[in-house]
Protein backbone atom coordinates (compact mmCIF):
# COMPACT_ATOMS: atom_id res chain seq x y z
CA UNK A 1 0.00 0.00 0.00
CA UNK A 2 1.23 3.44 -1.11
CA UNK A 3 -1.01 5.33 -1.30
CA UNK A 4 -0.27 7.85 2.00
CA UNK A 5 -2.48 10.81 1.09
CA UNK A 6 -5.47 10.10 -0.45
CA UNK A 7 -7.16 12.68 -2.92
CA UNK A 8 -10.95 12.94 -3.17
CA UNK A 9 -12.09 12.89 -6.98
CA UNK A 10 -13.42 15.88 -6.24
CA UNK A 11 -9.83 17.48 -5.38
CA UNK A 12 -8.36 16.14 -8.39
CA UNK A 13 -10.90 17.02 -10.54
CA UNK A 14 -10.74 21.11 -9.30
CA UNK A 15 -6.84 20.41 -9.96
CA UNK A 16 -6.81 19.46 -13.08
CA UNK A 17 -8.93 22.88 -14.67
CA UNK A 18 -5.45 24.61 -14.53
CA UNK A 19 -4.21 21.62 -17.28
CA UNK A 20 -5.25 21.22 -20.69
CA UNK A 21 -6.15 17.37 -20.64
CA UNK A 22 -9.50 17.18 -19.77
CA UNK A 23 -11.87 16.06 -17.62
CA UNK A 24 -11.29 12.99 -14.89
CA UNK A 25 -12.91 10.13 -15.85
CA UNK A 26 -11.27 7.92 -13.58
CA UNK A 27 -8.17 8.31 -10.55
CA UNK A 28 -6.65 4.95 -8.64
CA UNK A 29 -4.24 4.83 -6.34
CA UNK A 30 -0.91 2.80 -7.08
CA UNK A 31 -0.35 0.35 -4.46
CA UNK A 32 3.26 -0.65 -5.77
CA UNK A 33 6.50 2.03 -4.88
CA UNK A 34 7.88 2.93 -1.39
CA UNK A 35 8.30 6.53 -0.78
CA UNK A 36 5.74 8.35 -2.70
CA UNK A 37 1.75 8.52 -3.04
CA UNK A 38 1.06 7.60 -6.64
CA UNK A 39 -2.55 7.77 -8.97
CA UNK A 40 -3.25 6.14 -12.14
CA UNK A 41 -5.11 9.05 -13.80
CA UNK A 42 -7.19 8.72 -16.86
CA UNK A 43 -9.27 11.94 -18.63
CA UNK A 44 -10.73 12.26 -21.77
CA UNK A 45 -7.62 12.90 -23.59
CA UNK A 46 -4.98 10.72 -21.97
CA UNK A 47 -3.57 8.30 -19.56
CA UNK A 48 -1.25 10.17 -16.51
CA UNK A 49 0.49 9.34 -12.97
CA UNK A 50 0.45 11.53 -10.12
CA UNK A 51 2.54 11.99 -7.58
CA UNK A 52 2.54 13.43 -4.40
CA UNK A 53 6.22 14.08 -3.22
CA UNK A 54 6.11 12.76 0.80
CA UNK A 55 9.62 13.28 1.70
CA UNK A 56 11.64 15.07 -0.86
CA UNK A 57 11.59 19.35 -0.19
CA UNK A 58 10.00 21.18 -3.20
CA UNK A 59 13.39 22.64 -4.01
CA UNK A 60 14.71 19.15 -5.60
CA UNK A 61 12.10 18.57 -7.55
CA UNK A 62 12.30 20.84 -10.71
CA UNK A 63 15.65 18.84 -11.29
CA UNK A 64 14.01 15.73 -11.28
CA UNK A 65 11.13 17.06 -13.48
CA UNK A 66 13.41 18.94 -16.32
CA UNK A 67 15.27 15.80 -16.15
CA UNK A 68 12.52 13.43 -17.17
CA UNK A 69 11.30 16.20 -19.78
CA UNK A 70 15.20 16.33 -21.05
CA UNK A 71 15.11 12.29 -21.47
CA UNK A 72 11.67 12.12 -22.55
CA UNK A 73 12.61 14.81 -25.16
CA UNK A 74 15.93 12.29 -26.34
CA UNK A 75 14.14 9.34 -27.48
CA UNK A 76 14.12 7.78 -24.34
CA UNK A 77 10.48 5.90 -22.71
CA UNK A 78 10.44 8.05 -19.85
CA UNK A 79 7.48 9.67 -18.28
CA UNK A 80 7.08 13.48 -19.94
CA UNK A 81 5.96 15.57 -16.96
CA UNK A 82 2.73 17.44 -17.82
CA UNK A 83 2.90 21.39 -17.61
CA UNK A 84 -0.06 23.27 -16.34
CA UNK A 85 -1.77 26.28 -17.63
CA UNK A 86 0.64 28.17 -15.91
CA UNK A 87 3.41 26.12 -17.63
CA UNK A 88 4.99 24.80 -14.42
CA UNK A 89 5.25 21.11 -13.90
CA UNK A 90 5.18 21.35 -10.12
CA UNK A 91 1.62 22.44 -8.19
CA UNK A 92 0.51 21.33 -5.11
CA UNK A 93 -2.61 19.02 -3.88
CA UNK A 94 -3.46 18.68 0.22
CA UNK A 95 -0.33 20.70 0.99
CA UNK A 96 1.98 18.66 -1.04
CA UNK A 97 4.24 19.31 -4.00
CA UNK A 98 2.48 17.19 -6.86
CA UNK A 99 3.13 16.51 -10.21
CA UNK A 100 1.61 14.67 -13.36
CA UNK A 101 3.50 13.04 -15.46
CA UNK A 102 2.58 10.69 -18.67
CA UNK A 103 1.51 6.84 -17.97
CA UNK A 104 4.11 4.37 -19.76
CA UNK A 105 2.81 0.93 -20.58
CA UNK A 106 4.60 -2.07 -19.47
CA UNK A 107 5.02 -4.15 -15.76
CA UNK A 108 7.98 -4.97 -14.01
CA UNK A 109 10.20 -7.94 -15.03
CA UNK A 110 11.63 -9.47 -11.36
CA UNK A 111 13.68 -12.16 -12.75
CA UNK A 112 15.20 -11.27 -15.71
CA UNK A 113 17.36 -12.95 -18.15
CA UNK A 114 20.59 -12.16 -19.89
CA UNK A 115 18.40 -10.96 -23.29
CA UNK A 116 16.39 -7.90 -20.61
CA UNK A 117 20.25 -7.45 -19.27
CA UNK A 118 21.50 -6.59 -22.27
CA UNK A 119 18.42 -4.09 -23.16
CA UNK A 120 19.06 -2.34 -19.58
CA UNK A 121 22.38 -2.18 -20.05
CA UNK A 122 22.33 0.03 -23.50
CA UNK A 123 19.36 1.69 -22.22
CA UNK A 124 21.26 3.03 -19.34
CA UNK A 125 24.28 4.45 -21.81
CA UNK A 126 21.23 5.64 -23.53
CA UNK A 127 19.89 7.64 -20.53
CA UNK A 128 23.74 8.62 -19.73
CA UNK A 129 24.60 10.20 -23.12
CA UNK A 130 21.10 11.78 -23.85
CA UNK A 131 22.11 12.99 -19.58
CA UNK A 132 25.53 14.54 -20.75
CA UNK A 133 23.27 17.79 -22.56
CA UNK A 134 21.38 18.29 -19.76
CA UNK A 135 21.61 21.63 -18.47
CA UNK A 136 21.20 21.29 -14.35
CA UNK A 137 23.02 20.54 -11.59
CA UNK A 138 21.63 18.46 -8.36
CA UNK A 139 24.53 16.54 -6.30
CA UNK A 140 23.50 12.60 -6.53
CA UNK A 141 21.82 12.67 -2.64
CA UNK A 142 23.02 9.89 -1.77
CA UNK A 143 26.59 10.48 -2.78
CA UNK A 144 29.89 10.05 -0.48
CA UNK A 145 28.91 12.43 1.88
CA UNK A 146 25.73 10.62 2.58
CA UNK A 147 27.56 7.53 2.80
CA UNK A 148 29.90 8.45 5.91
CA UNK A 149 27.10 10.55 7.65
CA UNK A 150 24.81 7.05 7.28
CA UNK A 151 27.34 4.92 8.24
CA UNK A 152 27.50 7.00 11.68
CA UNK A 153 24.05 7.01 12.14
CA UNK A 154 23.56 3.02 11.99
CA UNK A 155 26.86 2.08 13.26
CA UNK A 156 25.49 1.28 16.74
CA UNK A 157 22.45 -0.97 15.14
CA UNK A 158 25.09 -3.38 13.71
CA UNK A 159 25.74 -6.29 15.58
CA UNK A 160 30.05 -6.50 15.59
CA UNK A 161 30.96 -7.99 12.49
CA UNK A 162 28.79 -5.83 10.43
CA UNK A 163 30.34 -2.69 12.03
CA UNK A 164 33.44 -3.90 11.23
CA UNK A 165 32.54 -4.63 7.69
CA UNK A 166 31.38 -1.42 7.64
CA UNK A 167 33.90 0.51 8.95
CA UNK A 168 36.74 -0.87 6.73
CA UNK A 169 34.41 -0.53 4.01
CA UNK A 170 33.99 3.71 4.72
CA UNK A 171 38.09 3.54 4.95
CA UNK A 172 38.70 2.08 1.76
CA UNK A 173 35.58 4.29 -0.13
CA UNK A 174 37.45 6.89 1.21
CA UNK A 175 40.73 6.46 -0.78
CA UNK A 176 38.71 6.32 -4.20
CA UNK A 177 39.82 9.51 -6.35
CA UNK A 178 37.06 9.59 -8.42
CA UNK A 179 37.93 12.68 -10.35
CA UNK A 180 39.36 11.27 -13.33
CA UNK A 181 36.23 9.48 -13.94
CA UNK A 182 33.20 10.54 -16.43
CA UNK A 183 30.64 11.93 -14.45
CA UNK A 184 26.65 13.60 -15.01
CA UNK A 185 23.21 13.06 -14.56
CA UNK A 186 22.39 9.61 -13.41
CA UNK A 187 19.14 7.81 -12.66
CA UNK A 188 21.10 6.45 -9.45
CA UNK A 189 17.88 3.69 -8.50
CA UNK A 190 17.99 1.66 -11.91
CA UNK A 191 16.42 -1.45 -10.08
CA UNK A 192 13.67 -3.83 -11.28
CA UNK A 193 11.03 -2.46 -10.29
CA UNK A 194 11.87 0.94 -11.95
CA UNK A 195 11.67 -0.68 -15.62
CA UNK A 196 8.74 -1.37 -17.59
CA UNK A 197 8.56 -4.12 -19.61
CA UNK A 198 5.89 -3.68 -22.92
CA UNK A 199 6.66 -7.24 -23.61
CA UNK A 200 10.69 -7.67 -24.69
CA UNK A 201 10.63 -3.90 -25.01
CA UNK A 202 11.46 -1.71 -22.57
CA UNK A 203 8.74 0.54 -22.27
CA UNK A 204 9.24 2.63 -19.21
CA UNK A 205 12.57 3.89 -17.15
CA UNK A 206 10.61 5.15 -14.20
CA UNK A 207 11.39 7.13 -10.39
CA UNK A 208 13.75 9.82 -11.41
CA UNK A 209 13.73 10.81 -7.84
CA UNK A 210 17.09 9.68 -6.60
CA UNK A 211 18.70 11.30 -9.34
CA UNK A 212 21.77 13.21 -9.32
CA UNK A 213 25.06 14.21 -10.55
CA UNK A 214 27.49 12.10 -9.57
CA UNK A 215 30.41 9.00 -11.79
CA UNK A 216 28.36 7.38 -14.50
CA UNK A 217 30.15 4.31 -13.27
CA UNK A 218 28.34 4.79 -9.81
CA UNK A 219 24.95 4.04 -11.96
CA UNK A 220 26.65 1.25 -13.84
CA UNK A 221 27.34 -0.64 -10.40
CA UNK A 222 23.88 0.58 -9.04
CA UNK A 223 21.71 -0.99 -11.53
CA UNK A 224 23.93 -4.19 -12.43
CA UNK A 225 24.23 -4.72 -8.39
CA UNK A 226 20.29 -5.13 -8.95
CA UNK A 227 19.91 -6.62 -11.87
CA UNK A 228 22.76 -9.29 -12.30
CA UNK A 229 22.79 -10.64 -8.43
CA UNK A 230 22.13 -14.23 -7.45
CA UNK A 231 20.44 -15.36 -4.33
CA UNK A 232 23.68 -14.99 -2.02
CA UNK A 233 24.81 -12.00 -3.82
CA UNK A 234 27.06 -12.58 -6.32
CA UNK A 235 27.00 -12.09 -9.73
CA UNK A 236 25.09 -14.37 -12.15
CA UNK A 237 28.74 -14.39 -15.00
CA UNK A 238 25.78 -14.45 -17.93
CA UNK A 239 23.30 -11.86 -17.14
CA UNK A 240 26.23 -9.72 -16.49
CA UNK A 241 28.60 -9.73 -19.26
CA UNK A 242 25.24 -9.32 -21.05
CA UNK A 243 24.81 -6.08 -19.06
CA UNK A 244 28.19 -4.69 -19.42
CA UNK A 245 29.01 -5.46 -23.37
CA UNK A 246 25.47 -3.68 -24.29
CA UNK A 247 26.36 -0.67 -22.07
CA UNK A 248 29.97 -0.54 -23.15
CA UNK A 249 28.59 -0.74 -26.88
CA UNK A 250 27.18 2.50 -26.70
CA UNK A 251 29.24 4.32 -24.09
CA UNK A 252 32.84 2.41 -24.56
CA UNK A 253 34.21 2.27 -20.71
CA UNK A 254 37.40 4.25 -19.83
CA UNK A 255 40.50 3.63 -18.90
CA UNK A 256 39.94 5.12 -15.73
CA UNK A 257 36.50 3.55 -15.13
CA UNK A 258 37.92 0.08 -15.56
CA UNK A 259 40.32 0.85 -12.70
CA UNK A 260 37.65 1.82 -10.24
CA UNK A 261 35.27 -0.67 -11.39
CA UNK A 262 35.84 -3.05 -7.77
CA UNK A 263 35.22 0.24 -5.72
CA UNK A 264 32.39 1.27 -7.23
CA UNK A 265 30.47 -2.03 -7.05
CA UNK A 266 31.26 -1.64 -3.44
CA UNK A 267 30.08 1.79 -3.20
CA UNK A 268 26.65 0.85 -4.74
CA UNK A 269 26.30 -2.19 -2.49
CA UNK A 270 27.71 0.12 0.37
CA UNK A 271 24.81 2.94 -0.65
CA UNK A 272 21.78 0.26 -0.50
CA UNK A 273 22.79 -1.32 2.62
CA UNK A 274 23.29 1.85 4.71
CA UNK A 275 19.77 3.25 3.14
CA UNK A 276 17.91 -0.28 4.38
CA UNK A 277 19.38 -0.09 7.50
CA UNK A 278 18.79 3.30 7.92
CA UNK A 279 14.75 2.63 6.95
CA UNK A 280 15.31 0.06 9.38
CA UNK A 281 17.03 0.86 12.50
CA UNK A 282 15.99 4.49 12.21
CA UNK A 283 12.58 4.83 10.85
CA UNK A 284 11.83 8.60 10.62
CA UNK A 285 8.56 10.02 12.22
CA UNK A 286 5.65 10.94 9.81
CA UNK A 287 8.08 9.83 6.97
CA UNK A 288 6.50 6.21 5.17
CA UNK A 289 8.80 4.11 3.99
CA UNK A 290 8.38 0.32 2.71
CA UNK A 291 11.35 -1.22 4.19
CA UNK A 292 13.34 -3.12 1.85
CA UNK A 293 15.68 -6.24 3.57
CA UNK A 294 19.32 -4.70 4.26
CA UNK A 295 21.31 -7.85 4.55
CA UNK A 296 20.77 -8.55 0.55
CA UNK A 297 22.99 -5.57 0.50
CA UNK A 298 25.56 -6.35 2.72
CA UNK A 299 25.73 -9.99 1.31
CA UNK A 300 26.40 -7.99 -2.07
CA UNK A 301 29.11 -5.82 -0.53
CA UNK A 302 30.90 -8.88 0.77
CA UNK A 303 30.48 -10.60 -2.21
CA UNK A 304 31.41 -7.81 -4.37
CA UNK A 305 34.52 -7.37 -1.67
CA UNK A 306 35.58 -11.22 -2.48
CA UNK A 307 35.06 -10.61 -6.15
CA UNK A 308 34.65 -8.47 -8.79
CA UNK A 309 33.91 -8.71 -12.79
CA UNK A 310 36.15 -7.13 -15.58
CA UNK A 311 34.74 -4.50 -17.38
CA UNK A 312 34.75 -4.96 -20.92
CA UNK A 313 38.38 -3.96 -22.72
CA UNK A 314 37.81 -2.03 -25.79
N1 LIG B 1 4.89 6.96 -15.61
C1 LIG B 1 4.39 5.80 -15.22
N2 LIG B 1 3.75 5.00 -16.09
C2 LIG B 1 3.22 3.82 -15.67
N3 LIG B 1 3.28 3.35 -14.42
C3 LIG B 1 3.91 4.11 -13.51
C4 LIG B 1 4.51 5.36 -13.85
N4 LIG B 1 5.05 5.88 -12.72
C5 LIG B 1 4.80 5.00 -11.73
N5 LIG B 1 4.12 3.93 -12.20
C6 LIG B 1 3.64 2.80 -11.40
O1 LIG B 1 3.64 3.18 -10.04
C7 LIG B 1 4.46 2.32 -9.25
C8 LIG B 1 5.14 3.12 -8.15
O2 LIG B 1 5.97 4.14 -8.73
P1 LIG B 1 7.36 4.55 -8.10
O3 LIG B 1 7.82 5.74 -8.85
O4 LIG B 1 8.29 3.38 -8.05
O5 LIG B 1 6.93 4.97 -6.62
P2 LIG B 1 7.83 5.41 -5.39
O6 LIG B 1 8.44 6.72 -5.76
O7 LIG B 1 6.85 5.52 -4.28
O8 LIG B 1 8.86 4.34 -5.17
C9 LIG B 1 5.40 1.67 -10.23
O9 LIG B 1 5.80 0.41 -9.81
C10 LIG B 1 4.54 1.58 -11.50
O10 LIG B 1 3.72 0.45 -11.46
N1 LIG C 1 15.53 0.70 -4.80
C1 LIG C 1 15.75 0.99 -3.41
C2 LIG C 1 14.61 1.68 -2.72
C3 LIG C 1 13.95 2.78 -3.51
O1 LIG C 1 12.69 2.29 -3.85
P1 LIG C 1 11.93 2.76 -5.18
O2 LIG C 1 10.63 1.99 -5.18
O3 LIG C 1 11.75 4.25 -5.02
O4 LIG C 1 12.81 2.38 -6.33
C4 LIG C 1 16.07 -0.30 -2.63
O5 LIG C 1 15.78 -1.38 -3.18
O6 LIG C 1 16.56 -0.23 -1.50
Amino acid sequence: MSVFTPVPEAVLSQWLKNYAIGRLTELKGISAGVQNSNFFVTTTLGRYVLTLFEGIGRAELPYYLHLMAHLARHGLPVPAPIANRDNEYLGTIKDKPAALVMRLSGASVMAPDEHHCTRVGAMLAGLHLAGMSYGRRQPNPRGPAWRTQTAARVHAYLPEAEQALLDREIAFQATIDTDALPAGAIHADLFRDNILWDGEVIGGVIDFYFAGNDTLLFDVAVTLNDWCSLDDGSLDPVRSDAFLHAYHAERPFSDAERAAWPAMLRAAALRFWLSRAEDFHLPREGEMVLVKDPDEYRDILRQRIAWSPALPAV
